[in-house]
């Protein structure tokens, strides 16, 4: 504390001061008139503070002497209270000698006083015991405490961002233990943090932490994380996007911090401001912040500077003068209950990147037993298609299952259809129109079709991205439109675009969707070794290396992995194999083949390489519809019918080339040339194979003919007529 040299002239001298530390000071000098506004705002009834002001300025105007006015200040407060006082009298003076009792003053808002102590000594004698975390001020600890929440914000929009909130979704982290899982963790994160704030501010003496009841903090300070935490979540709801949020997460800690110290604390002092508008402010987390870490910084105070215990729950509780951090305690309490409620319903309704959103009303819904929804399937019409009997086929199918549940068929969508609504004055777009589909245990389908057929819209309604338009789907038996949340626990995706944490090792992520896959002890080690062997990420360089330092293809094999683990009923892969260099794609399509044994496996893919290789039926889409469905040779000899008679020639030899070509066929059609490479379209009926040999060697005489070839039709050959016939679409003749 300040020592004080006062040269106070009895009769002639007022004292003012907000400050407890004035106490000995006010004892020590023979003022005519001591007037202590102790606290004036936390401390006194704010009417006992207003009648204390109101004798003040009785006082002074009635006195017509001249007053010396002293002014203590140790720059805790912006002495708004003595300004105040200053404000009422016309002549002020203040009375500063060699040892001036204005020892200290901090950077003030109080104009009137600055000009006063401009010209006045510094600082006279030094302090016994100097109360740093004072100076700090409530401003310090409330960023160093609010720092946590850009921390939990980024984090959990990062998850949803990156999609990884929903891919964990579909690995079957449903939201209720997401969300105490990941409270749970950032709650152990924050108590660490807060404790070691706590304890190493004691360790260096800072008497908010030391001359304050352990306890009392301890209470206010889990309050308050806990608070923050659920802050978090309800404001993670808003955001889709980690940079927004990471700008205003921290535009709020830095501004709510300086609103405090400018705004909010001055409210605090001033004595006639309403205390209801003060529990309002304190509403927003970080005044109830402020407003604690102010109490216990007053409560510091008091207890150096009169040697009175550490203020305790008693005095907290019973003691009317302490009303503000009573109030802190249950306004925080209230609200992080209240919250957590608000913030886990909006998550469920109105949140981007965390699944569908459910009816504002969905706890209310009925839910009905699978053997109800079985029933409430029959009824549905087929609806023939008579120019594409295959897929009119497929659609009895579906119609037979739908009557009749059969186990054996752990997939069917019945008339599925996605629109996405146009935008900007864009028509709506027909993704995917009226899809039916039976899919067996143990078959691999296909899906192939042009950029833009409605293959990812397809899958995205399967694993629960988006919601179908009208039509749904069953897995296991389950309805996608109303239990995707079951329906996860049976699945696995390896979507278009890896989702993976750039800090976790390959074997972690494995090892974490194998956990939610209920694996545990060995046999989980064994599934990750098993899954890390498949995909050729078995060497422990590389399975203990950073996700974010893999490379695309290593990506894309751990993203095949993650779909793999766990033996999920029904895999979704959107293009397993892009990026992958030749040697890796073999070995991915060798485990996928051994996968498919015991589930269905839908992949996506543009190879139809991989699509003959792996796939049992393959479906082609244009524009959203399924145009043929069936086995590759199937589709091979009913759209092929024809061999690709191919050979290449010196340019001027073209016309001879293609004598030949009629010679085998008198329907061949040329469906290809550049610069002495010819393609011709030869009817199967017309054309014998050593006909066609023998033909070859005779023209070999008088032809130059650098390379020919007489090949079946290929999947590409029917991919691309099957695409051509459907109508106006890119893709190259
Ligand atoms: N979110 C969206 N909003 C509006 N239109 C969309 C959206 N997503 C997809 N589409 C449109 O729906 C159509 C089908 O797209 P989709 O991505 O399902 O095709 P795809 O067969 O998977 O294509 P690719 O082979 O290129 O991945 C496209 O015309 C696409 O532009």
């Amino acid at each position: 504390m300040y020592i004080i040299q006062q040269r106070c002239e009895p009769g002639l001298d007022i004292f003012v001061s907000s400050q407890i530390e004035s106490i000995p000071l006010m004892q020590g000098v023979q003022c005519v008139q001591g007037l202590l506004l102790w606290r004036n705002s936390s401390s006194v009834m704010r009417k006992e503070v207003a009648s204390a002001y109101q004798a003040a300025y009785d006082f002074l105007n009635t006195k017509e002497t001249e007053f010396n006015v002293h002014i203590w200040y140790n720059g805790s407060n912006n002495g708004a209270g003595n300004t105040r006082i200053l404000r009422s009298v016309n002549a002020v003076s203040i009375q500063y000698n060699d040892n001036s009792y204005l020892q200290f003053i901090r950077g003030t808002n109080v104009k009137m006083l600055l000009e006063y102590v401009r010209e006045m000594p510094k600082l006279a004698t030094g302090t016994s015991k100097l109360n740093v975390s004072t100076i700090l001020g409530p401003l310090f600890f409330t960023w160093v405490i609010e720092l946590l929440l850009p921390a939990i914000l980024v984090y959990l929009v990062y998850e949803k961002q990156g999609n990884l909130r929903i891919m964990m979704k579909m690995h079957g982290l449903n939201d209720g233990p997401y969300w105490m899982i990941s409270y749970a963790y950032f709650l152990v994160i924050s108590s660490v943090y807060v404790l070691s704030l706590v304890v190493f501010g004691s360790l260096i003496g800072l008497r908010s932490f030391t001359s304050n009841n352990y306890s009392v903090q301890f209470v206010f300070f889990f309050i308050y994380i806990n608070l923050q935490i659920v802050f978090a979540f309800l404001s993670a709801t808003f955001f889709s996007n980690v940079k927004t949020a990471t700008a205003i997460s921290y535009i709020y800690v830095f501004g709510s911090g300086l609103l405090g110290l400018f705004l909010f604390e001055r409210f605090i002092q001033d004595v006639t401001f309403p205390r209801k508008w003060l529990l309002c402010m304190e509403i927003v987390p970080c005044f109830s912040l402020y407003r604690g870490l102010y109490e216990l910084g007053q409560y510091s105070f008091e207890v150096d500077l009169i040697g009175t215990d550490t203020i305790g729950w008693k005095d907290i509780l019973l003691n009317s003068d302490n009303y503000a951090m009573r109030d802190v305690l249950i306004l925080m309490t209230a609200e992080w209950l209240i919250l957590l409620v608000v913030a886990y319903y909006l998550d469920q309704v109105a949140s981007y990147g965390s699944g569908i959103r459910k009816h504002p009303l969905w706890f209310l819904q009925n839910r009905c037993t699978k053997s109800e929804r079985s029933l409430q399937r029959s009824g549905y019409d087929a609806i023939v298609n008579s120019e594409k009997p295959d897929v009119s086929q497929e659609s009895e199918i579906v119609e037979k299952l739908l009557m009749e549940p059969n186990e054996n068929y752990p997939v069917i969508c019945h008339n599925l259809r996605k629109v996405y609504r146009g935008r900007d004055g864009n028509p709506d777009k027909v993704a995917v129109e009226g899809l039916s589909l039976a899919l067996p245990r143990g078959e691999c389908f296909g899906m192939l079709g042009p950029n833009g057929a409605g293959k990812t819209s397809f899958i995205s309604m399967m694993t629960g991205l988006t919601t179908s338009t009208s039509g749904t789907a069953y897995v296991q038996g389950l309805d996608i439109s109303k239990d995707m949340d079951e329906v996860y626990t049976s699945m696995g995706v390896c979507p278009q675009h890896d989702l993976i944490w750039e800090t976790l090792s390959g074997r972690e992520h494995l090892l974490f969707y194998g956990r939610l896959k209920n694996l545990k002890g060995v046999a989980l080690e064994n599934a990750v070794k098993e899954s890390l062997k498949k995909v050729n990420l078995h060497d422990k360089e590389v399975a203990d290396k950073l996700a974010g330092a893999y490379s695309g293809g290593m990506k894309r094999r751990l993203s095949v992995a993650i779909s793999l683990i766990g033996n999920p009923h029904v895999v979704y892969m959107d293009e397993p194999s892009t990026g992958l260099d030749p040697a890796s794609r073999k070995s991915l399509w060798k485990a996928v083949q051994q996968a498919k044994q015991d589930r269905v496996i839908i992949l996506t893919t543009h190879s139809m390489e991989e699509a003959e290789f792996l796939c049992d039926r393959v479906g082609i889409f244009v524009g959203g519809n399924l145009q043929c469905i069936g086995n590759p040779k199937e589709l091979k000899a009913r759209y092929g019918g024809s061999y690709m008679f191919t050979m290449t020639t010196p340019s001027n030899q073209e016309e001879e080339v293609q004598l030949l070509a009629h010679q085998l066929s008198p329907r061949a059609k040329r469906v290809y040339h550049i610069s002495g490479t010819q393609k011709f379209q030869l009817p199967k009926e017309d054309v014998r194979i050593p006909d066609a040999f023998r033909a070859v060697e005779r023209a070999k005489r008088r032809l130059t003919i650098h390379a020919w070839g007489l090949a079946d039709t290929t999947l590409e050959d029917v991919f691309i007529k099957v695409a051509k016939e459907a109508g106006p679409i890119n893709v190259l003749s």
